[in-house]
């Protein structure tokens, strides 16, 4: 984020946890751990201390995993100027609460409206090499949604707006558990058909998380819903995609998140929203599936069987009346 900000503001400083990183950034303008080719610009500079990040601040962009996302803002909340806009880019669910990342974070730093969500199809090695991207930028917020979409737009990228930031979010989050899912197929060996099957019904059953969470299930046809599920699915740069093929290769999810450090959301996402499905009545087959395969021992092979040999139904495309969401017959 920091190459479509820069330009648009006097200074942007990182925050980043290591002396080494911090040194990095400011000596070389590079991070030394991710994305090891790209210059930052000029105007970006890092530092450790969150206190100095935040100080002065107009706006904080957090871009922490979600599972660290409330530890952060409850660090940042007494540095934080009371007025400074906050845009949440973490993908996620909370264990236990279910809550959104906008929620955690507005929870921690108070006051909801100045909080926004941005979420869509954007992996950073393609943003960073200038490549074309969009996203949409949600906020119970109009101004403060208006704020970070003046703030991020560029030409080479589009922010979009949108008032419903449960729909926006709650995509984000399931997306990546079906990645693990269309990751698996394809490590298997299976083909497009598989995908597009998985795909397709993932949607549906995104959509029917958006309508149990209060969101607008219409939301999963644009840039966080359809879009991030497309390239999250297909993306050679996804790390949802990719760990579905290192399971199968055998690998577990500690090893493969050590090898690459990176976070691989899919898999809290798999807990939190099969949690909130079993408490709601929704049912979430591919999520049900993919949690089996990484937490309950099921050999994938059973998995996938399992969600061939299903009831055949009528084609539900999770998207309609909400009050569908508790119909039996939906998926
Ligand atoms: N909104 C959007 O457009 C996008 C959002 N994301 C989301 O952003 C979040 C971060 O993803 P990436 O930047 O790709 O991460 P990454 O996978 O590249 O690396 C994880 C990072 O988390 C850091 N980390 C580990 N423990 C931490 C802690 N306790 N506190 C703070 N940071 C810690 C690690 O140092 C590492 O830099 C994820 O939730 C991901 O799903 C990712 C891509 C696009
Ligand atoms: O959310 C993302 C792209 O929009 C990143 O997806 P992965 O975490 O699977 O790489």
């Amino acid at each position: 984020m920091t190459g479509l900000v820069s330009p648009a503001v006097d200074e942007v400083v990182l925050w980043a946890r290591t002396s080494q990183a911090v040194d990095a950034m400011n000596l070389e303008h590079r991070n030394p751990n991710h994305l090891v080719d790209y210059t930052l610009a000029p105007n970006v500079v890092a530092t450790s201390d969150l206190a100095v990040a935040v100080r002065d601040v107009d706006a904080a962009i957090l871009a922490t995993p979600s599972a660290y996302l409330r530890e952060t803002c409850r660090n940042l909340a007494s540095h934080l100027a009371k007025n400074a806009r906050v845009l949440v880019l973490s993908k996620g669910m909370e264990r236990g609460t279910h809550l959104l990342m906008h929620e955690v974070a507005a929870q921690e730093l108070g006051n909801p409206t100045r909080v926004a969500a941005l979420s869509g199809p954007n992996h950073a090695e393609e943003i960073c090499k200038g490549m074309v991207s969009a996203a949409v930028v949600a906020s119970e917020d109009a101004e403060t949604a208006a704020y970070f979409q003046g703030l991020l737009s560029g030409p080479t990228f589009r922010a979009y707006v949108s008032d419903d930031v449960r729909g926006v979010e709650c995509c984000g989050a399931v997306k990546n558990v079906v990645a693990i899912a269309c990751g698996i197929a394809s490590g298997m060996g299976m083909g497009d058909n598989t995908l597009a099957v998985l795909m397709t019904r993932g949607i549906a059953e995104i959509g029917r998380v958006v309508a149990a969470l209060g969101g607008n299930p219409m939301t999963c046809m644009g840039l966080a819903g359809m879009g991030d599920l497309v390239v999250t699915c297909t993306s050679e740069h996804s790390r949802n995609r990719s760990f579905g093929r290192a399971l199968v290769a055998g690998e577990t999810l500690d090893a493969y998140q050590a090898r690459t450090h990176m976070v691989v959301e899919g898999a809290p996402a798999s807990e939190s929203v099969l949690e909130l499905a079993q408490e709601r009545g929704i049912e979430v087959p591919i999520t049900a599936g993919v949690h089996s395969v990484l937490y309950e021992g099921r050999p994938i092979d059973e998995a996938m069987e399992g969600l061939l040999t299903r009831v055949p139904r009528t084609e539900f495309y999770g998207m309609e009346e909400r009050d569908t969401a508790s119909k039996e017959n939906q998926c």
